[in-house]
């Protein structure tokens, strides 16, 4: 296989439970592509302040914990795994305590700067020829300039609905965390909207196959199918 110098890059923008990540993930590797997770690093840092017992709301205090944040994606069979200083935090950081103060860490602007950075590292040297980046600024901070650009919505109430069958069957406080989440996200980026060029993927009426699709589909369109004379579908 012939790999470019740059990789082609798929940036996927979107509110939480719309499918990122999951999507995202199927995509990347059908499309034998790199996948990178943009929120598991903010939740990485998130899972750092509650383990250092910072208060969140202490902008400094999260500030001061970037120097010695030391965050690091190893590749595995089954998904990757997240260290963040030596410990694999890869199932810590969904945990509810987790998703509940990440919107903190995440809205002080030094820590999206340096993020950003070490997402841009990511992504020029990712050994693939392309790779599928999700989060809610990569269309429009972190790789405006990538070959395919992509929202991925879902009305509200579905997205709640996918979130509550693989966390809780309380929906009523699956519901109340989304949309709280949202909206301190949506203070702070906007991706709720889709930016000029940017292509949106509506996936409420869409099964998760389907919507694996609509995104391949998008990249072969945009770049090429290499498979195209090979007979794939
Ligand atoms: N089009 C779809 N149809 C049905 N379920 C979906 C679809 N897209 C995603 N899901 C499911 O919804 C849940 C939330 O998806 P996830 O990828 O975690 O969203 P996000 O990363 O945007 O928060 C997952 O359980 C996923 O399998
Ligand atoms: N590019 C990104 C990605 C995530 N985030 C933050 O990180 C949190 C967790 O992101 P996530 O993608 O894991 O969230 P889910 O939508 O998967 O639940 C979000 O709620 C945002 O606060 C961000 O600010 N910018």
């Amino acid at each position: 296989m012939t790999t470019t110098a740059s990789p082609v890059v798929v940036a996927v923008d979107g509110p939480a439970g719309s499918g990122k990540s999951s999507v995202s993930r199927a995509a990347a590797r059908e499309l034998g592509y790199d996948f990178l997770d943009t929120g598991a690093a903010y939740r990485g840092l998130a899972w750092h302040a509650l383990d250092a017992g910072i208060d969140l709301d202490d902008a400094d205090a999260v500030r001061g914990l970037l120097a010695a944040f030391d965050y690091r994606v190893v590749p595995a069979p089954g998904g990757a795994h997240v260290s963040v200083g030596g410990n694999d935090v890869t199932e810590a950081i969904r945990e509810p305590r987790v998703t509940a103060v990440v919107s903190s860490v995440a809205r002080v602007p030094e820590v999206r700067v340096a993020l950003n950075d070490v997402f841009r590292r990511l992504i020029r040297e990712t050994p693939s020829p392309g790779i599928v980046v999700e989060g809610r600024d990569i269309t429009t901070v972190v790789a405006p300039d990538a070959q395919v650009r992509i929202l991925l919505t879902a009305d509200e109430e579905v997205r709640i609905a996918r979130r509550a069958a693989e966390l809780t069957p309380d929906q009523a406080a699956t519901a109340r965390q989304l949309a709280e989440r949202d909206k301190a996200d949506a203070k702070v980026v906007d991706f709720l909207t889709a930016a000029d060029g940017v292509t949106t993927l509506d996936s409420t009426h869409l099964n998760f196959a389907e919507t694996i699709q609509a995104v391949v589909d998008l990249v072969h369109d945009t770049v090429g199918d290499p498979t195209e004379d090979g007979g794939a579908l």
